[in-house]
């Protein structure tokens, strides 16, 4: 039986696809077993297109399960959050096909990257949040960081939040954005891994390379893997 790890973020857009396709190809390097899923896609139709960026980065074709819907059971074709929508397109988000999913997943591959919508407090409906789902699921969280400006205060504030949920976090993915001031970068990098240190002391702090010159990312991190032991 395999297991599933949550890929949340500080925020939309902080590079959760690009990191988890990056962290799948680098844990199936050595061979490991491993597929992506994704929590609710939005703004799509037929197809996640996260999903299909996961198979880009990983340089890998469409698996079975993506073209039967398993590794992405909800999409809904506004690309808002999940609540609103699932309101939109009048269906209702039904949590448990994505247990379904991740149980199909799991007894198929050693490892499932489960990559949420948005960050931590997205809401999936009035009711319920992406934090609930973790912590009720119970499945361990890998939170994806960026250098982009801003970044200290948002991973700080999710680091809070974690905490305080007890969740069982693995570890810090700070992926590096195109274009960003390189002091900067380095300053906000060392705030975060210090936090992390003090706060999360069996946790990681793992570094994700720009790949906007090496689209088909072609180097693996070896170090990704301490992730999931
Ligand atoms: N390491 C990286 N190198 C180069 N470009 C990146 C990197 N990470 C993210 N990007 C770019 O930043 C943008 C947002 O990234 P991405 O789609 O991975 O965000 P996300 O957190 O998955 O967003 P969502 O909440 O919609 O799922 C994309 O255009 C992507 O190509
Ligand atoms: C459509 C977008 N790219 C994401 N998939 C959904 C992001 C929801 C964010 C909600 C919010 O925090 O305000
Ligand atoms: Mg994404």
């Amino acid at each position: 039986m395999g297991k599933t790890f949550f890929i949340s973020g500080i925020d939309t857009d902080c590079g959760k696809t690009i990191a988890t396709g990056i962290l799948a190809k680098s844990i199936a390097a050595n061979g490991t077993s491993i597929i992506t899923q994704k929590f609710v896609q939005t703004g799509c139709t037929d197809f996640s297109e996260d999903i299909t960026k996961h198979r880009e980065v990983m340089g890998i074709d469409p698996t079975i399960e993506d073209l039967n819907h398993t590794t992405a059971p909800i999409i809904f074709s506004t690309p808002v959050s999940p609540h609103l929508a699932s309101e939109i397109d009048k269906r209702e988000l039904d949590i448990k096909k994505v247990y379904a999913s991740m149980n199909d997943l799991e007894e198929k591959y050693e490892y499932n990257l489960l990559e949420g919508a948005g960050g931590l407090m997205v809401p999936i409906t009035r009711s319920y949040n992406t934090l609930d789902f973790i912590k009720d699921s119970g499945i361990p969280l890998i939170l994806v960081s960026s250098s982009k400006l801003g970044s200290i205060n948002h991973t700080l504030i999710s680091l809070e939040l974690i905490k305080h949920y007890q969740i069982n976090l693995k570890g810090v993915l700070y992926n590096h954005l195109p274009d960003t001031h390189d002091l900067m970068i380095r300053d906000s990098a060392r705030v975060i891994k210090t936090y992390l240190k003090d706060n999360f002391p069996e946790s990681h702090f793992i570094e994700i390379p720009d790949i906007s010159k090496d689209k088909d990312f072609t180097i693996p991190i070896p170090v990704v893997k301490l992730l999931i032991d």
